[in-house]
This record gives C-alpha cells, sequence and structure tokens, in this order.
C-alpha cells in the first residue's frame, strides 16, 4: 500500500477527493432540463404611433433572461452556458448592444413585445447548428426587460 511521509493512506485519498465515475455515469438522467442564462445591453431607441414620453429618443438598459431546455448530453449539459454566451454575444447581440434600435432591427416598432419576439426568432434558428435527435434543445422562453419593472415574454407555446 502507497504511503506518503505522514504514513497516511495515499490511494485513500486519492478515491475520497478524486473519485473515478464511469462513463455512464456522467450523464446522471435522460430528464428535459431548462437552463437559463442573463445578459444585459445598453440602447437607444424610440416608438412610432406612440403619444407619450417614448415618441422621443431616448435608452434603456435592457436585460434579457434566455431558456433553453433539452435532454442532457453524454456528460450532462442540455447546452454548454459558454456556448449559449457565445449565440447572444455572437448572433444577436450585435444588433443591440450600444445601438439604435430603430435602425438596427428589422422593420419593426420597437416595443419590447416586438423585439423578445425577433430574439425569440434569432436564438431558436441559432440552436439549430447545436441540436440533435438525442438532446431536442427547445427555446422555452425569453423574457426582456425594458426597464427593472416592465417586461415582455415569449413562450414556446405561443411561438407556433
Ligand atoms: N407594452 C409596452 N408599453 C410600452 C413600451 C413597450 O415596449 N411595450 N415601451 C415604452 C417606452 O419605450 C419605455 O420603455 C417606457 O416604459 P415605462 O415602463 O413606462 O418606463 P418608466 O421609466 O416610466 O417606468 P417606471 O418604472 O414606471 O418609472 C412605453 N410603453
Ligand atoms: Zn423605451
Amino acid at each position: 500500500m502507497d504511503t506518503n511521509f505522514f504514513g497516511f493512506r495515499i490511494v485513500e485519498n486519492l478515491q475520497k477527493f478524486g473519485k473515478d465515475i464511469k462513463k455512464e455515469e456522467l450523464n446522471y438522467h435522460q430528464k428535459r432540463v431548462l437552463i437559463s442564462k442573463e445578459f444585459t445591453f445598453d440602447a437607444a431607441h424610440h416608438l412610432h404611433c406612440y403619444e407619450g414620453k417614448c415618441k422621443n429618443l431616448h435608452g434603456h438598459t435592457y436585460k434579457v433572461i434566455l431558456a433553453v431546455s433539452g435532454l442532457t448530453n453524454e456528460i450532462g449539459l442540455v447546452i454548454d452556458f459558454g456556448d449559449l454566451k457565445s449565440i447572444w454575444k455572437d448572433k444577436i447581440e450585435i444588433y443591440l448592444d450600444h445601438r439604435y434600435l430603430n435602425e438596427t432591427l428589422p422593420s419593426m416598432n420597437t416595443t419590447a413585445e416586438n423585439m423578445v419576439v425577433w430574439m425569440y426568432e434569432k436564438l431558436k434558428l441559432e440552436l439549430k447548428q447545436y441540436n440533435n435527435d438525442i438532446q431536442q434543445l427547445r427555446v422555452e422562453y425569453i423574457k426582456l426587460y425594458e426597464t427593472p419593472t416592465s417586461f415582455a415574454e415569449a413562450r414556446r407555446e405561443w411561438m407556433g
């Protein structure tokens, strides 16, 4: 038996702190799980056909919550949080952060409602390349806070 300078049993300690697990144990279960990630961005916009202060150019620090569900892969992930972040940063945020939304978004009134549906469709499209028959990834909802007290939400069951 291996012992260190003090005579402790090294092998036992390794088992205690760095336990080996079998490959099939990496994916603990085969249940659908929802994961979510939160981001913020700053943007300027104004509303069309709207009587009130928001017809004027103004800005918000928006908060967005992306929620994706799926079956876990062979190492127990629905989708790597880092991959979700890359999709957001590279494919969606580029149209939003420090942008004038009336110019960068497709032709729409830049209400929180319209924007959250646009985000839902973008994320659904980009998720396709990470998807497969086994994991069955789905965008469950996106929540877009325009102010700390106002949000719009797009849910899968409403998106068709
Ligand atoms: N249903 C919607 N109503 C409004 C939207 C919208 O996108 N969807 N947008 C605006 C303005 O752009 C702006 O966001 C003002 O929102 P509001 O919540 O009224 O902002 P306040 O700063 O006044 O919020 P308080 O927290 O009440 O101070 C307007 N309406
Ligand atoms: Zn606004």
